[in-house]
Parts: structure tokens; sequence; C-alpha cells
């Protein structure tokens, strides 16, 4: 029998540095996000999450380091060069980022009429209209602006957004931050039934723990500049490091624990339930 083939690397940043002023950020940070995986990034305020991702989708130039996604590189290549990667990942910014004197569907129009400038208006709507519903909104969000949905509203329109061009990878920068316990586990199902019939890979900054356990395939742990450690929770409980046994093994920890155990648990019984 052959060995399981390893998925290749869809995301690698190697050696990566970046600063502000007297202020390094990031010094060595290396990392790979493997084709198919929600992959994600926590660390504590400031250690540079959001940093991270903006390098890797181009719009901060690091000090020096590789990074590459799909393949190619991305740091200092030109706007042209780099259209052909960017149509290729979408991307939910911190709060949403919506324009807020477009409505949703315009809102998610957006990419594409940057990318295709020549498409039919009529299938512009089609497609934005079909983003809404894949997002988990209603219908009726589509001709809505922004400040007439709730936070949970936004998110997924910032993600209906995001999944305009229909892409293989999608950053999402705290997706569940402010949202309420349901809302934050309605938003994690949905990115998951997302990676999981879309295929998609993910990467996701979230201080959320229990998105963490609930959907992530692999986590990285920032601190110090860089990645100290990356792994599923299992093997990042069995570190000795003081930060990542206070963050997961933690009070809120050890509830995202509980909890996620009694679901499965759930689960089995009713699979055991329907056997019957
Ligand atoms: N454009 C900028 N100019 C100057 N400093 C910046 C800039 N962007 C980020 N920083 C600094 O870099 C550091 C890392 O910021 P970043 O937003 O990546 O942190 P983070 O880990 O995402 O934090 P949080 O979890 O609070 O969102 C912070 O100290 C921030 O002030």
């Amino acid at each position: 029998m052959s060995p399981p083939e390893t998925p290749e690397a869809v995301i690698t940043v190697h050696g990566l540095k970046n600063s502000f002023g007297d202020q390094v950020v990031h010094d060595g940070l290396d990392l790979e996000v493997l084709r198919g995986e929600i992959f994600g990034v926590v660390g504590g305020s400031g250690t540079g999450k959001s940093v991270l991702m903006r390098s890797i989708i181009g719009l901060q130039t690091p000090d020096e380091g590789e990074i590459t996604v799909f393949g190619e590189p991305t740091i200092g290549r030109e706007e042209t060069e780099a259209v052909d990667i960017r149509k290729r990942w979408g991307v939910l910014f911190q709060g949403g980022a919506l324009f807020s004197t477009l409505t949703v569907a315009e809102n998610i129009q957006v990419p594409l009429r940057e990318f295709y400038p020549k498409l039919d208006p009529s299938l512009l709507d089609e497609i934005a209209a079909y983003k809404v519903v894949m997002s988990g909104l209603s219908a009726d969000a589509g001709p809505k602006y922004p400040a007439e949905l709730s936070g949970g509203m936004r998110k997924r329109a910032g993600l209906a957004r995001a999944l305009a061009l229909d892409p293989e990878l999608l950053f999402l920068d705290e997706p569940t931050a402010g949202l309420d316990p349901i809302g934050a586990a309605a938003f994690d199902e949905l990115t998951k039934g997302l990676q999981k019939t879309l295929g998609l890979t993910v990467f996701l900054i979230t201080h959320d723990l229990d998105t963490l356990y609930a959907i992530c395939d692999r986590v990285a742990v920032l601190a110090d500049k860089k990645v100290i450690a990356v792994g599923t929770i299992p093997e990042l409980l069995a570190l000795d490091h003081p930060w990542i046994q206070e963050y997961f093994n933690g009070p809120r920890g050890r509830a995202a624990t509980a909890s996620i155990d009694r679901a499965t648990a759930r689960e089995q019984d009713e699979q055991a339930g329907a056997r019957r």
C-alpha cells in the first residue's frame, strides 16, 4: 500500500520579518498552510496576527522573508502580476470592512467588477444573490445597506463578498468577534460547511476558543515574534509552554473542551439512535 499523500502547501512563509520603526513584530517567522485545512492562528493581542495576514495577501511589504501562495511568490510582485493569485483568494477583514454607501449586493459585486469588468449586469446580480444565500443571509438582505444589518449579518455579508470570486483560499480575521455565542457557533458551522462543500483552505485568525476547538484542523501559536508551535489542539496541549497551557488549559479552554465533548457525545448518541 502506498503511503498517504501529504496535501500540498497552499501558503508558505519563510524567515518573515516585519517592523514598524523600532518595533519588531515578526522576526524569523515560518509557516505552512496545507490544502483543504482550516488553519487557526492564535496569539496574544498585538503579536502580529493581522500583520501576518496582510503580509501574505500583499498589503504589507515585509522587511525580509519569502512568502508563496499557490506556489507563487507574493512579495514585491507588481499589481498586474499578482492578479491571477488574488483572484483565487477571498478575505473577510476584521469588522467586515463593507463599503457603507453600497448595498450588500453591490458590495459583493465590487471584486467581480474589479476582476471581470465586462460581466453583464444581470449576471452580476445573479451571482450576488447566490452569494447572499450561500452566506446564510436571507435573499432580502441583498438590497440593504450595511447600517441596516446586525453585526452577525454584516459578517455574513463580508463573507459573501469574500466568496464572490469562488476562491480556493479564504482569509478570515476574527470572524466571530462581537457575535453572541449562538451567532458565533452558526458562523463556525457555516465556515466548516463551506470548507467541506467547496474544498476551501481557510486561514483563520481568532481569539475564540470555541471556534478553535470546533472547526480548526491545525492551530499556529504566535509569540516571541514567530510561530512557536503548530499542531492539532491535543498536540498543542501536550506542549509545556506557559502561554499555550494558560490559553488552552485555563478555565475558558477547559469550558470549550467540555462543550465540544458534550456535542460529540450528543452526535454519537444521535447516530446510535438512527441505527437502532
Ligand atoms: N500600519 C501600522 N503602523 C504601525 N504599527 C502597526 C501597523 N500595523 C500594525 N502595527 C503594530 O503591529 C503590532 C501587531 O499588530 P496586529 O494588528 O497584527 O496584532 P494582532 O495580533 O492582530 O492583534 P489583535 O489580536 O489585538 O487584533 C501592534 O503592536 C500594532 O500596533
